[in-house]
């Protein structure tokens, strides 16, 4: 129960509802003792009519019409006393839910990206979802049944012993074994039930991955291979969902034969001690068996709460150690100031924490709010890994990063991307209009200002040209952009935040030259006082920028402008001889 300490700040947040919760609950508990107790006054009336034949027959029917309207006012009360306390103890438990649901994806949003490259997607949903799901089962239905059947036994048991101590002794022999039996079929359900969920989400991400392929697979002719994986997978599924089943079958039918066997009990002893007068009337043995009815679900629920508690512990554990993950990246609290844009590196080396790669070596260089700089080289020669450091997605392992003449750890985050409108090199959109996409980078921009935005972006005449325009829908159930239409409404959306720093991550190599340069034009007339670096392999994107570093295995091998380079021997100047040679062959 120690992981579970944890939401007993819920709880009291909760308290009032839940004590009227627990006061219902009793009340609740309280009436449904009524109706055995007047069962027996009736069957006790009659068979004193039977036995006597003394009384007056109207007499008789009046007690048992009065008894009827008893039971039956007793019963409306205890469900309507029911319906109440669903409608505040489960209702808390949903609230409970709500609020760590919450939290737990407040937290996602402030872990680092380290964080989402170590732990897999499916597990982070999964921890949102079913294992709150489960310790909501804590809160609201364990709770809930914990009560009832505490309230039961306190006010059952005095009363049967107090009727008939023998008797019931008797009856209630088999209910702990009941309790047992039903808390080993709930860890075997559990057990096999995880197996299905697990196998579920198998079987969801391989046809997630086989819709979203499908056209390497149609390509490529394998449908046949994966089918042939589907009905591997499907056959393990039926076997697993199938042992689910058969555990499953065994609850109900082993319920009612222990409820049989009790009754057997009440029936057997309670009939010997009536031939013996240790009982007055039948009356009893009918009392007793509504109680032992009353009982049976009950006592299966000790079991039952007991699986669930042990269940809610393991899941609070699996959420509790990720609310406990301090982010790598923390918020410092600086004020927010204003960020100009001047950017130095300093002696920087960085190596990634999971695959232990030095993607940085030693790098300084430095750039000033209006100047463009452009980061040329190899693929995996570390130009995004500079990007992701300036934008403080990563803390370099080595040297300092300075903003305005400040390290980078002291500036205040928020203030820091706010004033940064990236770009990278898989343009992500989200599944909405056109329109919304672009204001993501600026919630309160006008229609006017998206136009603005796109136009810059030489995106605007590709969507003027669909039939709704801003307001095409994109993703699943929309259309689909081509890649250098998704680069360009990827730069219009960070165009449009109107930045102090542009980190555009290798966005332009979808789109033709010409287009290239009327984006790059278009930045440079709007863009005078910003800070842009730019990632490329093309040499059409960097020979403009003011300062020009080509990085080789994390290192830099050469800086200078475009000039400068080309009139030296090196990595740039073999591009710039190939990308021309291409370009005259074209
Ligand atoms: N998130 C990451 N976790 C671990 N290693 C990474 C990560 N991102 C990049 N790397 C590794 O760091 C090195 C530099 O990668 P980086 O993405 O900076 O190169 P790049 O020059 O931008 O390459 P490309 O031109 O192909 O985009 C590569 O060896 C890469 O495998």
């Amino acid at each position: 129960m120690k992981e579970l300490r944890y939401i007993n700040k819920f709880f009291k947040k909760y308290r009032w509802k839940l004590l009227i919760g627990v006061i219902i609950t009793i009340i609740a508990r309280v009436f449904s003792l009524v109706m055995p107790e007047y069962v027996q006054y009736s069957v006790d009336a009659i068979e004193s009519y039977l036995l006597n034949n003394t009384q007056d027959l109207d007499a008789v029917k009046a007690t048992l019409l009065k008894n009827i309207l008893i039971i039956i006012g007793s019963a409306a009360l205890s469900a309507l006393f029911t319906f109440l306390m669903r409608q505040t103890i489960i209702n808390v438990s949903r609230y409970i839910e709500f609020d760590m649901k919450n939290e737990v994806f407040d937290q996602y949003e402030k872990l680092s990206l380290g964080f989402y490259k170590k732990n897999r997607t499916g597990d982070l949903m999964n921890r949102i979802s079913e294992d709150v799901g489960k310790v909501r089962m804590y809160g609201g239905p364990a709770l809930m049944y914990s009560i009832q059947t505490l309230t039961l036994f306190a006010c059952v048991i005095p009363l049967m012993f107090y009727t008939a101590p023998k008797l019931a002794l008797y009856t209630l022999i088999p209910l702990p074994f009941l309790s047992v039996l039903i808390y080993r079929i709930s860890r075997i359900i559990h057990v096999r039930s995880t197996k299905v969920q697990e196998f579920l989400s198998e079987l969801s991400t391989f046809t997630q991955e086989t819709f979203s392929g499908v056209s390497v697979i149609k390509a490529y002719g394998i449908e046949g291979r994966i089918n042939g994986e589907w009905n591997t997978l499907a056959n393990k599924g039926k076997d697993t969902s199938m042992s689910l089943a058969k555990v499953n079958a065994w609850f109900f039918p082993l319920m009612i034969l222990l409820i049989g066997i009790s009754n057997l009990f009440v029936i057997y002893i309670g009939g010997i001690q009536y031939i013996n007068g240790e009982i007055a009337t039948t009356g009893v043995i009918l009392k007793f068996i509504i109680y032992v009815n009353m009982l049976t679900w009950p006592v299966a629920t000790v079991g039952w709460v007991t699986s669930i508690v042990q269940m809610a512990e393991a899941s609070q554990k699996r959420i509790n150690e990720f609310l406990q993950e301090e982010p790598e990246i923390s918020n410092p609290e600086t004020p927010a100031v204003d960020i100009e844009g001047h950017i130095e590196f300093r002696n920087v080396s960085f190596t990634y924490d999971d695959t232990n790669i030095t993607a940085l070596k030693n790098v300084s260089f430095s750039v000033d709010p209006g100047e463009t700089l452009a980061v040329i080289g190899k693929t995996g020669a570390g130009k995004s890994t500079i990007l992701e450091l300036v934008a403080r997605l990563y803390d370099p392992t080595q040297g300092d990063i300075l903003i305005d003449g400040h390290p980078i750890q002291e500036v205040n985050l928020d203030t820091l991307r706010e004033s940064i409108g990236t770009v990278p090199q898989d343009a992500f959109l989200f599944s909405d209009t056109i329109g919304n996409n672009i204001r993501f980078g600026k919630a309160d921009a006008s229609e006017q200002e998206v136009v603005e935005a796109a136009k810059m972006a030489a995106v605007h005449n590709n969507i003027a040209e669909f039939t709704k325009g801003y307001n095409t829908v994109l993703g699943e159930r929309g259309i689909t952009l081509s890649g250098g239409q998704k680069q360009r409404v990827s730069i219009a959306r960070a165009l449009i935040k109107n930045p102090k720093i542009y980190l555009f991550d290798d966005c332009l190599s979808a789109v033709d030259t010409e287009t290239e340069e009327e984006i790059l034009g278009n930045l440079k007339r709007v863009a005078n006082s910003v800070t842009t670096i730019i990632v490329s392999h093309r040499i059409s994107s960097a020979k403009n920028a003011d300062k020009i570093l080509v990085l080789d295995n994390g290192e830099i091998k050469q800086q200078g402008t475009h000039a400068q380079l080309i009139s030296e021997d090196g990595y740039y100047k073999e591009l710039y001889l190939s990308q021309l040679s291409e370009k005259e062959n074209f």
